[in-house]
């Protein structure tokens, strides 16, 4: 046992490479984005530190290009799950009795290894793999990742710090116990950070956890798993478990021994998992903590005063970005009419600019949506808006699923303002706008509040201090992550913790230490050091 009280300086945040041309960083991913494309690698699952080839397998392709195989992944079921329960049980024995300078020490190290010689690494399988150019790949799977480590470290040794008051005659501790039991990690295929950071958050806390990483990411996702064994992540700490949903989730859903889930996916799939839990309350040991962080329709709301060009900048970039695949995009937006005119010529001008294509092609600003079903789902939306009445297609509208799951840019006008892609999520590369009259700014800002069930990010734009006030008021409580005169995306973790309410989840804010704390269950410890040796009171000498 050490005997000191060691200490974490407040991190900063990892610095993004830009990637321009003539870069070192450049030239280095280049060179590895060939080296992962000449290769096919096979993805077992990782069970008590062991590779699990189950040989129910499945073709890993890259979206932008989805005739070239990047890997093939074994698919786990019941019996590797309750292979996974055994052996992360087994590993909390040590685990959770480590002293907590080395469970920090093994994600600082992590941090170290990202920023450092697995960068390009881990950017190009997450730019194949999801199909990310290098900057948007950048900002997640090596910056957002790093900070996610390295701030969550810093965070916990704050929460350890807090302690109770102890009056003379007594010693009051709060103990930072992990729960117990395994935390089971569900998540998402849009951010490798996240993804990363839904198992390794409560492991730190001296959790174990079951990681359920979506099929859709599962390239990147081992890479992780590889470079957390480098930094010295004990065997069965962290249990890979690729599969189907189902497959894997129920019979996690069913342990006795589930003490956690941390999610970050659709709504729908949250819901069904809160439900399974819900039917197996009597079973568990202790009551599972359950966070969620899930879909969104989030938007843009513009005052007649907005600066337009601002507006132009942040809702291309807020809704193409990533293809429109981040939780955050900008799906919906309500623009005054008396600035329309400007924003529609400067938005058709500046979305003509872009470039769709290959991620390893540097001059594109979008790539590919994920899948098949993806691209399904969302062209869908811009058939229906194509045929309705009720709207029109402005801008974009085409795409093509011939070599990759490519959908250009789009925007669609509503005239209802109820309009169905106004209220559901797309989570694909489209915009849609509703026109207001000037004189209806406070009849349209309820609609914005009530249009759709989620609450995760919201932008307003004004030059009005009066008006930005009013709006702020009004979207109290429409985003869990509110921007003024901002795009509503790249949350930076310590900058803006991420997460919204309403059908958007529970708003525990990853990467922060509100989220640490539903991975911990504080025992309060009273020592006496002057133990009472008489049971009367005072007030029973006389009747
Ligand atoms: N709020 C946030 O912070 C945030 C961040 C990223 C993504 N998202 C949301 O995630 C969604 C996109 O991600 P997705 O398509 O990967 O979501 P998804 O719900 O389809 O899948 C998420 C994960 O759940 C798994 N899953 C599905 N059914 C399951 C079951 N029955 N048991 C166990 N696991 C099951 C999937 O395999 C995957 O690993 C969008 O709705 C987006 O808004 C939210
Ligand atoms: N940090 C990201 C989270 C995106 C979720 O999918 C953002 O704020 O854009």
């Amino acid at each position: 046992m050490a005997n000191a009280y060691f200490e974490i300086r407040e991190p900063k945040n990892e610095p993004v490479k830009s990637y321009a041309p003539g870069t070192p960083e450049r030239k280095e991913l280049k060179k590895e984005l060939e080296r992962q494309k000449s290769q096919v690698i096979e993805i077992p699952a990782i069970i008590g530190g062991k590779e699990v080839k189950t040989g129910r397998t499945e073709d890993v392709n890259i979206p932008h290009n989805h005739s070239h195989k990047l890997a093939t992944v074994h698919l786990c079921g019941e019996k590797e799950v309750d292979m996974a329960i055994e052996s992360a049980l087994e590993a909390r024995k040590k685990w959770a009795a480590m002293p907590w300078e080395h469970r920090v020490s093994i994600f600082k190290k992590a941090a170290d290894l990202l920023s450092g010689p697995w960068r390009y690494k881990m950017n190009a399988a997450t730019m194949l793999g999801q199909s990310k150019t290098a900057y948007q790949s950048e900002i997640d799977a090596i910056a957002e990742l790093a900070d996610f480590f390295r701030f969550n470290a810093y965070y916990l040794t704050e929460i350890y710090k807090d302690q109770p008051y102890s009056p003379d005659g007594m010693w009051n501790r709060s103990e930072y116990r992990p729960l117990e039991g395994f935390v089971f990690a569900v998540t998402p295929f849009n951010f490798s950070s996240i993804a990363v950071n839904l198992p390794t958050a409560p492991a730190l806390c001296g959790n174990v956890s079951l990681w359920k990483p979506a099929t859709t990411s599962v390239y990147s996702s081992y890479f992780a798993m590889q470079m957390l064994k480098e930094a010295g992540l004990p065997d069965g700490v962290i249990n890979f478990l690729p599969g189907h949903g189902a497959d894997v989730g129920n019979p996690a859903i069913n342990s006795e021994h589930l003490s956690g889930l941390h999610f970050t996916g659709s709504t729908g799939t949250f819901q069904h998992l809160w439900k399974s839990i819900a039917d197996n309350i009597k079973k568990y040991r202790t009551y599972p903590r359950i966070v969620g962080e899930t879909g969104g329709k989030d938007f843009i709301f513009a005052h007649k005063s907005a600066d337009v060009d601002a507006v132009v900048i942040a809702a291309l970039r807020a809704a193409y970005e990533y293809q429109g695949q981040k939780c955050s995009a900008a799906s919906r937006m309500y623009l005054p009419e008396s600035i329309w005119p400007e924003f529609k010529k400067k938005f058709t001008e500046e979305v003509g600019k872009i470039k769709m294509g290959e991620a390893e092609d540097f001059r594109n600003f979008m790539t590919a949506v994920i899948d098949q079903k993806a691209f399904d789902s969302i062209t869908e939306y811009i058939d229906y808006a194509k045929e309705s009445d009720d709207a029109e297609i402005l801008i974009g509208g085409g795409y093509d699923d011939s070599e990759g799951y490519f959908i250009e840019p789009t925007l669609v006008q509503a005239h209802d303002p109820k309009f169905k892609t106004m209220e559901e999520e797309i989570f694909g590369p489209v915009l849609t706008v509703y026109v207001y009259e000037d004189d209806k700014f406070d009849e349209t800002l309820e609609l914005c509040d009530t249009t759709s069930p989620y609450a995760l990010t919201g932008a307003i734009f004004s030059q009005d201090r009066y008006a930005l006030n009013k709006m702020a008021e009004y979207l109290n409580q429409a985003a869990g992550n509110f921007y003024i005169n901002d795009k509503p995306t790249a949350a930076v973790v310590n900058q803006q913790p991420f997460g919204g309410a309403r059908k958007s989840g529970t708003n525990d804010k990853a990467g922060s230490a509100a989220n640490l704390m539903r991975w911990i269950s504080v025992r309060s410890i009273k020592e006496s050091q002057n133990p009472p040796k008489d049971w009367t009171y005072p007030f029973m000498g006389e009747k």
